[in-house]
């Protein structure tokens, strides 16, 4: 790999790639460091490795998400791009380097299309106006492309013919939902979704599962990297299976949509995973997901608060688990979860973790409840970026 930068015209009014100018190897070698440092003592009690960073061969056009706000602009013109650094002032965008190649002239053919057809973009400061936001979702292992339109309000007017001209101008779009959202946040997306065109949803595959994508479910942004990161939650899983016998009971806590309980069922036969999620959509969606994938007889969701969920079974010893996959959100898990895990007697934890600061809170608390850190394995998710994606493995004493 070679010292080289990448450049991008706006990368210092838009401020998403902000170690866009650090040589890519340079990147990974301080992420590498800042990890080390931050376990240092953790996986010092333990002796626990911490493994190189996995980090990206080409890390460009891996985002398989991309969006622009919109805004009113000069003579009946709407704006779009990015919101510039810490403002709401949007900045144009005619290609992005990290994004999908795809994607980008979409989202500003939507303003185009819209300024033709007199479709006014939301004037934020007065709640006025119908097109906020677009977002784009392109499959990496498909060729589904989704376009979500997000409304203020449920009217699109001209409806037929924004669609129509949109397919027309990019016949690889596979489907366009309208999301309405009229609540005066800086929150994207609304809870309501219609569908404008084709079947509202896409599909994309990851490890030789196929997943069902909804406009509002989240799916991971950099597919290949997850590839990386699931296969290493899978590997783990393993690692604790080879001394099991029959069913082998997987827990997969914060589970989205199921993607890495499906992805470990689809490998082990003998796996049964439970995931649990607080999302509705997404339970429904993951339930869609283990059907699709022949697993609706290994793999049940339940849509609850995974600490209620943990609390409801440690308390009545119904359930156990030989391992608990986990992937809370930055904010971490909570003790109360962690106790029930350590109550349960399971034997093998893997922690997946965007925010490293709160998954050694969470691996510390385990520490003291008798688990043993073996592994801490950081992946490249967000290159040019100072977001750190982690695995960790932690087995109980004894
Ligand atoms: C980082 S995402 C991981 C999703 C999934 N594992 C994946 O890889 O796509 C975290 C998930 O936790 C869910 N979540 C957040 N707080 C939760 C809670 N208290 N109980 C259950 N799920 C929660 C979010 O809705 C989100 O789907």
């Amino acid at each position: 790999m070679g010292f080289k930068t990448y450049t991008c015209p706006i990368a210092k009014a838009c401020g998403g790639c902000e170690w866009l100018a650090v040589p890519y190897p340079i990147q990974l070698r301080r992420k590498q460091k800042e990890v080390e440092k931050l376990f240092s003592a953790a996986a010092e009690r333990d002796h626990a490795t911490i493994e190189p960073i996995r980090g990206m061969e080409d890390p460009r056009a891996f985002r398989n998400k991309a969006a622009t706000p919109f805004a009113p602009g000069k003579g009946g013109r709407i704006r779009s791009g990015f919101f510039a650094a810490g403002s709401h002032r949007i900045v144009r965008c005619d290609s992005c380097l990290v994004e999908d190649p795809r994607a980008r002239d979409i989202l500003n053919d939507v303003a185009r299309v819209a300024e033709r057809l007199g479709i006014r973009a939301y004037q934020e400061d007065r709640g006025r106006g119908t097109l906020r936001h677009a977002i784009v979702r392109c499959g990496y292992a498909t060729e589904d492309i989704l376009l979500t339109l997000v409304t203020n309000g449920q009217r699109l007017p001209r409806e037929r013919e924004f669609v129509a001209e949109l397919t027309q101008r990019h016949p690889e779009i596979s489907s366009i939902a309208q999301n309405i959202n009229q609540h005066r946040t800086n929150a994207m997306l609304g809870r309501e979704c219609k569908t404008l065109f084709g079947s509202g949803i896409m599909h994309d595959k990851l490890l030789g599962c196929t997943f069902e994508i909804s406009p509002t479910s989240f799916y991971q942004t950099n597919p290949r990297q997850t590839e990386v990161l699931y296969q290493l939650s899978i590997d783990a899983c393993q690692q604790a299976a080879v001394s099991g016998e029959g069913n082998f009971n997987v827990l997969d806590a914060y589970c989205g949509t199921g993607t890495i309980g499906m992805c470990i069922a689809k490998q082990d036969g003998s796996v049964h995973v439970t995931g649990v999620e607080q999302v509705h959509d997404a339970v429904d969606c993951a339930k869609r997901n283990a059907r699709a994938n022949s697993l609706d007889q290994r793999a049940r969701f339940v849509a609850a608060d995974a600490t209620e969920y943990m609390n409801s079974i440690a308390e009545s010893g119904k359930a156990s688990f030989d391992v608990v996959v986990m992937d809370p959100p930055r904010a971490g898990s909570t003790p109360q979860f962690l106790d029930g895990v350590t109550h349960m007697g399971t034997k093998t934890v893997v922690y997946v973790s965007c925010n490293p600061k709160t998954q050694l809170r969470d691996i510390e608390h385990l520490q003291r409840r008798g688990y043993r850190l073996r592994t801490l394995t950081p992946v490249d998710m967000f290159p040019h970026t100072k977001h750190i994606e982690t695995v960790a493995l932690l087995t109980k004493r004894g």
